[in-house]
């Protein structure tokens, strides 16, 4: 299997890769691109690690060689927060990224199962979904936005109010990846519950958590070494998947029945070409019911702006 990081060099794309040459199956390839000049070295620097994962680097304005023959593609290039900016802020710059390199992606690997990282990913999915339309390629079933991040902020933040093991701990997340649009489904955590407070404060929490990091890290920066494990879950799965693994379960914003909006993260099972069964979305307290409700306003804007992008 071959998986392609774009954006490789970035702080992110680093902290992937280097999890990703420790962890893939033996005999997988890892294909590294930036436009950064760096990134022949960052592949040559993980090469000398001992494991048998082969590892090449490119750079430049052209991604095609390191697409080619794709099996997987993780998209992380793009500009990041910086403190007081929202999300959304990042439209201008990444949108035109993500455009052109899924043109790329539709031309030399269509097939590949894609997950998007670059932010705003209740935007950028969209984009991604109606430039491989046009393409003529896309498949609903294999274009995933990464919200693994937020399930896994979710199991670390449960774990620690409640005194488990986070390991222990898999939250189901919905909605979208940003603010109000990101729905911890804390009532369906087995053997655990919440005081009406308790909830509030902790479904905060997780909504506000990239603006803690962005915070934190104080104009250095988002998330990006919690978002390498996240991506590399994920991409993991995937590739898993790919070689037949069955009943992975991962939540990740993509194409749904439109119940509630055209993209929506909700758990799904992966399989061999990409999305096998959308789960359904376990029944939520009145709550999450109405955190659900309230958040379909700005997730819909954020769906139709990246459509509007592209089509318009
Ligand atoms: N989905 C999620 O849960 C999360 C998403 N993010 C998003 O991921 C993105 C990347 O974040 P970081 O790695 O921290 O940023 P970074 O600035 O460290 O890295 C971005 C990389 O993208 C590269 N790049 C820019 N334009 C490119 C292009 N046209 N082609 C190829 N590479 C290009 C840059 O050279 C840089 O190496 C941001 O948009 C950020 O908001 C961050 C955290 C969580
Ligand atoms: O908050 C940001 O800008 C980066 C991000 O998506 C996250 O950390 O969840």
């Amino acid at each position: 299997m071959k998986l392609a990081i774009l954006g490789a060099a970035g702080g992110i794309g680093q902290a992937l890769a280097l999890l990703l040459k420790n962890q893939l199956p033996s005999g997988s390839e890892l294909s590294l691109y930036d436009i950064a000049p760096v990134t022949p070295g960052v592949a040559k620097d993980l090469s000398h690690i001992p494991t048998d994962v082969k590892v090449i680097g490119f750079a430049g304005e052209d991604p095609t060689p390191a697409l080619d023959g794709a099996d997987v593609v993780l998209i992380s290039a793009g500009v990041a927060r910086k403190p007081g900016m929202d999300r959304s802020d990042l439209f201008n710059i990444n949108a035109g990224i993500v455009r052109s390199l899924i043109e790329k992606v539709a031309q030399t690997c269509p097939k590949a199962l894609i997950g998007i990282i670059t932010n705003p990913v209740n935007t950028t999915v969209p984009i991604a979904a109606e430039v491989l339309k046009k393409a003529g390629v896309y498949d609903k079933n294999r274009l995933f936005g990464v919200t693994t991040l937020d399930i896994i902020r979710s199991n670390t933040f449960v774990a620690e109010l409640k005194g488990k093991k986070p390991q222990e701990i898999e939250v189901t997340v919905i909605g979208g990846h940003s603010g109000v649009t990101i729905l911890p489904l804390l009532s369906q955590i087995p053997a655990v519950n919440f005081t009406e407070r308790e909830a509030e404060e902790l479904t905060k929490r997780i909504q506000n958590a990239g603006t803690e990091v962005v915070e934190a890290k104080a104009g250095g920066g988002s998330a990006t070494l919690s978002m390498g494990q996240a991506a590399a879950r994920f991409g993991l799965s995937l590739i898993h998947a790919l070689n037949g693994k069955e009943n992975i379960i991962e939540c990740a914003y993509v194409e749904g029945d439109g119940e509630y909006a055209r993209f929506f993260a909700q758990p799904i099972r992966l399989g061999k070409n990409g999305i096998e069964e959308r789960l359904p979305i376990n029944i939520m307290n009145t709550f999450e019911k109405n955190k659900l409700e309230n958040m379909l306003e700005t997730l819909n804007k954020d769906i139709k702006l990246g459509e509007d992008f592209i089509n318009k």
